[in-house]
């Protein structure tokens, strides 16, 4: 029989491995008392290695969410990147799309689109408020002549030279624009036609006193210039028609001027 100092299922092995004892009316019990209780210690260890199991997959099984989610989340912000750039894509081509629909490469200046946009607000404007409002029409004189004698390039170099000039000599306000080959519309919100014709005959003389170089000489080239008031009761293409007339006007008396729509009259 084992000590009481020993563990009490080495002392039930014990009792139950004793054959002398077999005859005590307790061990027949004790003996289905112990298997039952083995059965149940089995069951229990089965049960908590089936715990284990379930718990590490369950910690398996997050861990593998976590990277999944993870994953997931560094793709959706690689494709908000993505997007951004594409968006700022699209911005940066839709002004680059609006500066070549609206501007001439040559000079740089807007182009008759511009103008007419341009046009359309400043009539409203001058109509809704009754305020003043000059267009003017120049042409550069004998341009043929340039093109003819030094070249396309260098009547290029005269047409961006007198955009240049031209843009630099009106006011912040005002705006100039190529109407089409050597031709630029003028347009002077809230101006008079005296005060117009201060600021255009200023341009004549500053493309005047343009000196191009071609080789060792330089060139110089004139500009002839019709101004026309807008009225109340026309279009803008009425006063461009004025402007017009006024500028040949301008080119029929000599070139090099500056003549009031006004002063002509338009028959
Ligand atoms: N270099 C260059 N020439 C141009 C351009 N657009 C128009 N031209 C030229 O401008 C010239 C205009 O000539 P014309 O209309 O006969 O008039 P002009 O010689 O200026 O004579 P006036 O206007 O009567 O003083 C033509 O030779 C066109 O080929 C351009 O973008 N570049």
């Amino acid at each position: 029989m084992g000590a009481p100092d020993e563990p009490l299922e080495e002392r039930i092995e014990q009792l139950l491995e004793n054959d002398s004892l077999r005859d005590d009316p307790l061990f027949q019990p004790l003996e289905e008392l112990w298997a039952a209780h083995r059965d149940l210690a089995r069951r229990i260890e089965r049960i908590s290695r089936i715990s284990d199991a379930y718990q590490s997959l369950t910690k398996e099984n997050e861990k593998h969410l976590t990277k999944r989610l993870d994953k997931q989340l560094r793709q959706l912000s690689k494709v908000a990147r993505i997007s951004d750039h594409y968006q700022k894509m699209m911005h940066d081509l839709n002004l680059a799309l609006r500066e070549a629909s609206t501007h001439d490469p040559l000079t740089g200046l807007g182009n008759r689109r511009l103008l007419l946009e341009r046009l359309k607000e400043e009539t409203d404007r001058s109509h809704r408020y009754a305020r003043p409002l000059s267009i003017a029409m120049l042409d550069i004189d004998y341009f043929k002549r340039v093109n003819d004698d030094h070249g396309h390039e260098l009547g290029d170099q005269v047409l961006m030279e007198v955009s240049r000039v031209m843009d630099a000599q009106i006011r912040d306000q005002d705006m100039c624009g190529r109407w089409g080959g050597e031709e630029f519309l003028i347009i002077l919100p809230e101006t008079n036609i005296s005060s117009a014709c201060q600021v255009l005959d200023r341009v004549r003389e500053a493309i005047a006193a343009l000196r191009m170089r071609v080789g060792d000489e330089s060139i110089t080239v004139t500009a002839s210039i019709g101004v026309a008031s807008h009225r109340d009761a026309d279009t803008y293409s009425d006063t461009i028609n004025q402007a017009d007339w006024a500028l040949l006007t301008a080119k029929r008396s000599g070139r090099n001027r500056l003549a009031r729509a006004d002063e002509i009259g338009t028959d």
